[in-house]
């Protein structure tokens, strides 16, 4: 049997709860990480990635050209070489013209890479998301909340390059990498402003390599890195929640959006009002936590910047006074201390970016397990599995509800072609539930049932959805428009007594909030007529419109398509009349009974 939804998940990835294995998380975020680079687009990853590398190198040229300079200059103004101030000068517009160059290059390659990785992990995840009804399964059962906003927002700072749009974790790689090169690169500039360094053991006096700089820097970064990662702690929780009450608020008004109607006339403004203010506290609430961490922070981070700058000097300048070393060579190894530590401390720095990717690989996971870990389906579906002139049948079939408790039972019921069924039943007996087992969208609970593939088959619910777009759209769903003459769609608006909008259905409106209910479901009888299926399963399709158009609705389907198969849910006994069949749920069972025709 099927298990119940997970409701814990976003518990956990809101950093609610404790996160699932350490290893699955690395293994799924190794996997994210890497498979654009393998898809049929891996030449431009790969090729945007060299560039990417070769930027990143050319700056770490630009900061040894630049310490080089820096050493040129301060030794020029202490000897007081007035004829090289001005080839400084040009030296320096041409490493200031070289910066200008890679940092619009960065901009450039950086931004293509994004796109081209967004617009492939976006059409995978969609991809993925649509198929096998994945996208239906997730809002039945509510596996996860918001997946929209996984695909949409969390995938755009996934594969952002660099601020001010974020940083992906190849850009955080890519730092790291060009970080330890920077790091052995101005380690080799630092011994030579360095003193040899021993440390006592004993009685001897064991020698380090590289000299006192190199050490002082190391054992500077090391503590840097423990204290800060420690006062980072509950900014990257904080960060985690943020993100997850935000989406929360944005889905909350999204709701309040698409029943606006409903609000209104029930004056509910303030209730609602109410329940944005309850979700927005959850923000405002975390908001004055995670200032607190950031504050700490940036606090944290920023004395560790400062105190990096004076260290070096308190270390080269008692050698400069001693007549050791030049005034250039002081603020050369003043810079490259800075430098060596800066990318020794790279972790330090890109600590909010990790929290904040750690956030978003964990959203994307619990989006992932949702889309890929399938529940195992209770009730066997089979299209195309009936014999002749049978349309469906269901047997030993058992609904249950998705926590596993028994709604209605249904030991055997065959459909057979051209046959019109009337579903009836109390509210709440699982007609809907009935329906969408035997149209394959319910799957949870026991038996089978099979459908057959001659023709075409229509799902009509009571609340019509119509797709963003023109009237002509509306009607043509799931057909293009312009699979259809316009004279068409005008004589079937005519038939189904909406001859008032044949002027406007090219304008493009917002038909679903426009419509009334009634005419909604009179542009479901248009479709119909269209489509003209030869199974037909309504469920309470005429439930807005009056006993004339209710009447009217089952006339022109049964003499428009007097062959066609339906299966239909209908309260109203006199529109039961227009049916062969009848089967009926009571206390959770069905029965079937046929129906006799009145003279
Ligand atoms: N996605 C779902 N998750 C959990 N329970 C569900 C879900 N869909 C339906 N149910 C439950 O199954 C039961 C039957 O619902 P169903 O909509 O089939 O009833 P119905 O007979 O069509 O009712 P009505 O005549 O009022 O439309 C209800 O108790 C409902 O809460």
């Amino acid at each position: 049997m099927p298990q119940p939804a997970n409701v814990e998940e976003t518990r956990r990835e809101a950093g609610l709860q404790p996160n699932q294995p350490a290893r699955e998380r690395w293994a799924h975020a190794w996997r994210l990480s890497t498979r654009y680079f393998v898809s049929d687009d891996w030449k431009w990853a790969w090729f945007l990635v060299a560039c990417f590398c070769a930027i990143e190198a050319s700056s770490t040229y630009i900061f040894l050209l630049t310490n080089r300079w820096q050493r040129s200059f301060y030794d020029a103004i202490e000897q007081r070489q007035g004829g090289l101030f001005l080839s400084l000068v040009l030296t320096f517009a041409m490493i200031a013209a070289l910066e200008i160059g890679v940092i619009f290059f960065n901009n450039i390659v950086g931004m293509t890479l994004a796109v081209r990785w967004r617009k492939w992990l976006t059409e995978w995840y969609l991809g993925r998301w649509f198929a096998r009804d994945r996208f239906y399964e997730i809002e039945r059962l509510r596996l996860i909340d918001n997946p929209d906003q996984r695909i949409a927002e969390d995938l755009k700072e996934f594969t952002a390059m660099g601020m001010p749009y974020g940083t992906s974790p190849l850009v955080i790689v890519i730092g790291l990498v060009s970080s330890v090169i920077r790091a052995v690169l101005f380690a080799v500039i630092l011994t030579q402003t360095s003193s040899p360094i021993s440390i006592p053991f004993f009685g001897h006096e064991i020698p380090l390599p590289g000299g006192d700089m190199i050490w002082f820097a190391i054992l500077y970064v090391l503590f840097g890195t423990v204290v800060i990662t420690w006062i980072g702690k509950p900014f990257v929780r904080r960060r985690m929640r943020e993100q997850h009450y935000e989406a929360d608020f944005r889905s909350d008004m999204l709701h309040v959006r698409r029943n606006a109607e409903q609000i209104a006339f029930s004056g509910a403004q303030r209730i609602e009002q109410d329940g944005l203010r309850v979700a927005f506290e959850n923000i405002r609430r975390n908001w004055y936590q995670l200032m607190l961490a950031s504050a700490g922070l940036s606090a944290g981070q920023s004395i560790y910047q400062r105190v990096m700058g004076m260290v070096p000097l308190f270390l080269t300048v008692p050698k400069y006074f001693a007549g050791k070393i030049t005034f250039g060579q002081v603020q050369g190894a003043r810079d490259a201390f800075e430098q060596f530590s800066a990318s020794l401390s790279y972790a330090v720095n890109v600590y909010p970016s990790i929290a904040r990717q750690v956030a978003n690989v964990n959203r994307l996971k619990a989006l992932d397990d949702a889309i890929d870990h399938e529940r195992p389906r209770g009730i066997a579906f089979t299209p195309g599995g009936t014999p002749d002139g049978v349309a469906i049948s269901a047997s030993n079939l058992e609904l249950r509800r998705p926590n596993g408790a028994l709604l209605l039972s249904v030991d055997q019921w065959t459909i057979r072609e051209g046959e019109r069924w009337v579903i009836e039943g109390p509210s709440g007996a699982g007609k809907t539930t009935l329906l969408r087992a035997i149209a394959g969208l319910w799957p949870d609970g026991a038996g089978a049932v099979a459908m057959t593939q001659r023709g075409s088959a229509m799902l009509v619910p009571q609340r019509l959805y119509l797709p963003l777009g023109t009237l002509k759209n509306a009607i043509c769903f799931p057909d293009r428009a312009e699979d259809h003459d316009d004279a068409v769609i005008a004589a079937l608006l005519d038939q189904v007594r909406l001859s008032t909008h044949i002027d406007a259905m090219h304008e493009l409106r917002m038909w679903q909030d426009e419509l009334s209910p009634g005419e909604q479901q009179r542009v479901a009888l248009a479709r119909i007529l269209l489509q003209r299926p030869t199974l037909l399963v309504v469920d309470e399709a005429t439930s807005a419109l009056d006993a004339d158009n209710a009447a009217n609705f089952y006339q022109a389907v049964i003499g428009e398509l007097p062959g066609a198969t339906i299966v239909s849910v209908v309260h109203d006994e006199k529109l039961a009349s227009y049916h062969t069949h009848r089967l009926r749920l009571d206390h959770g069972h069905a029965t079937c009974a046929k129906i006799e025709m009145k003279a």
